[in-house]
């Protein structure tokens, strides 16, 4: 799992810190750290360019080159300002031999050491022409901690910034790194460990595929397991005119880890789902969850009837027109932008340019958790807890998508887990799933990965575990 933080918090953190190593100390730690990653990243015959601005990011960026120059790389440096620049780093890599150089043009290995968490987003002069010359060119960009010119706290763009294929970042992510449009230009993320202590501090989290431990009692059945103890799953989807929706949701459903699944829709649609799916039971009874509104006609009935259950609920695309003032149960609401905004009465480019925040007012005025689908889908708690997805691809943004995703997460939710867990370990695995897939693909193909996706995360394979081993 990857955590990010916001600048105060990590700024405090430091603070805490340098009390106690100082700040030489931790500046060493983020450069040895740095030239470590970097390393690895670059083929050692390559020539770097090192981009260094006038702050401690470019200081971290000097004592990484004197690293590298150490061990026999050649490592040149560009400098925004020289009179700024940090002159121990400066004085540090130059001793360890690296050249100065006026323009980093003909270089394929970069880091950009312009501006850390200092900085405003945008850049201007000299170090938007090398953000352009970086677009163009696309030589391999290592940014250290974020690239220069985001928006750190909010993931905003104004005006040029650098694109990275690699963020080395410090202590912890930060949120622009996973949020908004400059997530696009951070690369993969790496931390490097400087020694904070940001534990108990609230933290934008981001699932990924190795977290299959922490879930997999709540979702792997027991020995024991019959399809009562593994959840049962009410799915109220679908109407004449989207009948797919209906087939989609509940294909969703059966690729998790619920152990029945009822249908509840008018007569005839009922008859198609099972026709398609025999394993449905189109009968009312007891559930432990609910899927609501997925391709649903737009009336308040469904979900009241839902609610009556006192079960978890997942409320999808229609049923969100009709929500009550507050949740009683925990509950998932599903809108991608356009039905957040409607939710709140907001512009969809509101929502769009901070989703986070919309999100967080959701989930706050509901008391439900709310899953706000995007590129980057957010999953809020009504208490803030916030968890970002990284995986997918987008080719997911197809038809009946969204109903898979609801059905899925219905079922995580029926076998047990809370909404904001449900929520997350189904936006990640759904995007898994299309990662698999690749593309172009549609809806169902989703719906059928989502199965051994699911096994997968749960059941790692583990080193030794090759098909040839078995007796
Ligand atoms: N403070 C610490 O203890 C540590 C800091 N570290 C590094 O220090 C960085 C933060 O350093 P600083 O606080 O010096 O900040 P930066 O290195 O981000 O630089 C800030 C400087 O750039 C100027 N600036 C900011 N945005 C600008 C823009 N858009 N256009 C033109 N000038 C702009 C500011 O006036 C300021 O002088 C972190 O990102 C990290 O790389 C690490 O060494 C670890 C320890
Ligand atoms: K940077």
């Amino acid at each position: 799992m990857l955590t990010a933080h916001t600048v105060a918090q990590v700024r405090a953190a430091e603070e805490v810190a340098a009390a106690d190593a100082g700040w030489d100390e931790l500046m060493r730690r983020a450069a040895a750290g740095l030239a470590q990653h970097v390393a690895r990243a670059v083929p050692a015959t390559e020539t770097l360019v090192v981009l260094v601005g006038p702050g401690n990011n470019g200081g971290d960026a000097l004592f990484a080159a004197a690293h590298l120059c150490r061990e026999g790389r050649r490592v040149n440096l560009c400098l925004l300002d020289e009179a700024k620049a940090h002159p121990a780093g400066l004085a540090a890599a130059r001793e360890a031999g690296a050249q100065m150089v006026d323009r980093p043009e003909g270089h394929r290995h970069v880091v950009d050491a312009i501006f850390g968490i200092g900085a405003r987003p945008g850049l201007a002069g000299t170090a938007a022409a090398w953000a352009e010359w970086i677009e163009r060119e696309r030589p391999f960009v290592v940014a250290v901690d974020v690239p220069s010119g985001i928006g750190v706290d909010d993931g905003r763009l104004d005006g040029p910034a650098i694109r990275a294929d690699l963020t080395v970042t410090f202590a912890t992510a930060k949120h622009g790194l996973l949020l908004g449009p400059a997530s696009a230009l951070a690369g993969r993320v790496e931390v490097v460990d400087i020694g904070l202590d940001l534990a108990g501090e609230p933290a934008l989290e981001a699932l990924d595929a190795g977290d299959g431990a922490r879930f997999r009692d709540a979702i792997v059945p027991g020995h024991d397991a019959h399809k009562y103890t593994r959840g049962v799953l009410g799915v109220r989807a679908g109407s004449p005119q989207y009948a797919g929706a209906a087939h989609l949701c509940v294909a969703g459903a059966q690729a998790g880890p619920a152990g029945m699944i009822r249908f509840v829709g008018a007569q005839d649609l009922a008859r198609r789902v099972v026709d398609r799916a025999p394993e449905i039971v189109a009968r009312r009874g007891r559930v432990q969850a609910w899927v609501v509104g997925s391709g649903g006609e737009d009336s308040p009935v469904p979900l009241a009837s839902a609610l009556r259950d006192e079960v978890p609920i997942v409320v999808d695309a229609t049923a969100l027109h009709h929500l009550p003032q507050s949740f009683e149960v925990d509950a998932l609401l599903t809108p991608h932008a356009g039905e957040l905004a409607a939710v709140l009465g907001v512009d969809r480019e509101a929502v769009e340019a901070d989703p986070l925040r919309h999100a967080r007012e959701a989930a706050e005025r509901y008391t439900a958790t709310v899953l706000l689908k995007g590129p980057r889908t957010l999953v809020v708690a009504p208490d803030g807890r916030t968890r970002v997805n990284l995986s997918g691809t987008p080719w997911l943004g197809t038809a009946g998508a969204g109903d898979v995703l609801a059905g899925f997460i219905g079922s995580l939710l029926a076998t047990g887990l809370d909404a904001f867990d449900a929520g997350s370990v189904g936006a990640l695995l759904h995007g898994l799933a299309a990662e698999r897939l690749r593309g172009p693909l549609v809806a169902s193909d989703v719906a059928r990965e989502l199965g051994s996706v699911l096994h997968d995360f749960c059941e790692p394979r583990r080193p030794g575990d090759g098909e040839g081993e078995r007796p």
